[in-house]
């Protein structure tokens, strides 16, 4: 579905060149759920957003779904959550899913029906009328994924959605994802600083290094798809978990 070879990305800024991405190699596959895990800077949002044709790499090949990323971004071949919520406040929530429907064009009478089919999915039946600031943060978020799934795009690329929220909010929204991954059988590129997030979530959790950003590691996680969130205490889990962080401290010690 995603397929990078060799990819290449430095910034011309005024302090001069800034290489945030060298030499990234990786393939994802139909209904993967892949995390990117690094210290900040590190090149994980530069990666998803070169995916999202939003950069453009300056060495390497990139292909999304068998397109240029550019001619992926114009097919709508994927959703984009961002760190923040990023509703617009004037639009309720029905009105901030329907959005890229309204954009897109689809009849009226559909876009009714995605944006019901969709608030469901995400556990937001009956706050189609309600207005950003009535929801709590973790509410919004679980809106903005909606917004993101309701043209039914196969990839949903994620950039640290759950970061500003506290602990057991977070649990939730993990859990509720991974159950909403199951079901539709996206394709998820998703951004953490969290590792017991990357592990719960994920089928391949990818270790990036800091500056330039380059893979350290690709885990392959043994766990089962159905996860409760008490596995993050079995051994298999903490094993993954010190691999992860095994990787992380090895890019420090690089730098
Ligand atoms: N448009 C830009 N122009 C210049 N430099 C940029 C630009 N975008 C990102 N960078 C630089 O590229 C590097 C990688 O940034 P990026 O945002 O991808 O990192 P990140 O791993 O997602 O960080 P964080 O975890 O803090 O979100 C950083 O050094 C950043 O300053």
């Amino acid at each position: 579905m995603i397929e990078a070879r060799g990819l290449d990305l430095t910034f011309q800024t005024n302090d001069g060149p800034v290489r945030a991405l060298s030499d990234v190699s990786l393939d994802i596959g139909a209904g993967e759920f892949v995390s990117f895990i690094g210290p900040s800077g590190c090149g994980k949002t530069t990666f998803l957003r070169c995916i999202a044709g939003l950069e453009e790499p300056t060495g390497g090949s990139l292909t999304v779904n068998g397109m240029s990323p550019d001619a992926a971004r114009r097919a709508r071949a994927y959703g984009y959550v961002f760190q923040a919520a990023g509703l617009y406040p004037w639009r309720t929530i029905g009105g901030n899913v329907r959005l890229p429907l309204e954009i897109m064009g689809f009849p009226r009478a559909e876009q009714a029906e995605r944006v019901r089919r969709t608030l469901e999915l995400v556990d937001l039946a009956g706050f189609e009328n309600k207005f950003p600031w009535q929801l709590s943060g973790g509410m919004q978020q679980r809106a903005s994924i909606a917004r993101a799934l309701a043209f039914d795009a196969d990839i949903l690329l994620m950039d640290e959605p759950f970061g500003a929220l506290d602990e057991i909010v977070r649990d939730h929204l993990n859990e509720e994802l991974l159950a909403l991954w199951r079901r539709t059988g996206k394709t998820v590129g998703f951004v953490t600083h969290s590792i017991p997030e990357a592990v719960f979530l994920s089928t391949r959790i990818v270790v990036m290094s800091p500056r330039p950003g380059r893979i350290t590691d690709v885990i392959d996680s043994p766990l089962p798809s159905e996860r409760p969130l008490d596995i993050r205490d079995s051994r298999e889990f903490i094993e993954i978990a010190h691999r992860v962080r095994d990787g992380l401290r090895a890019g420090h010690v690089d730098d």
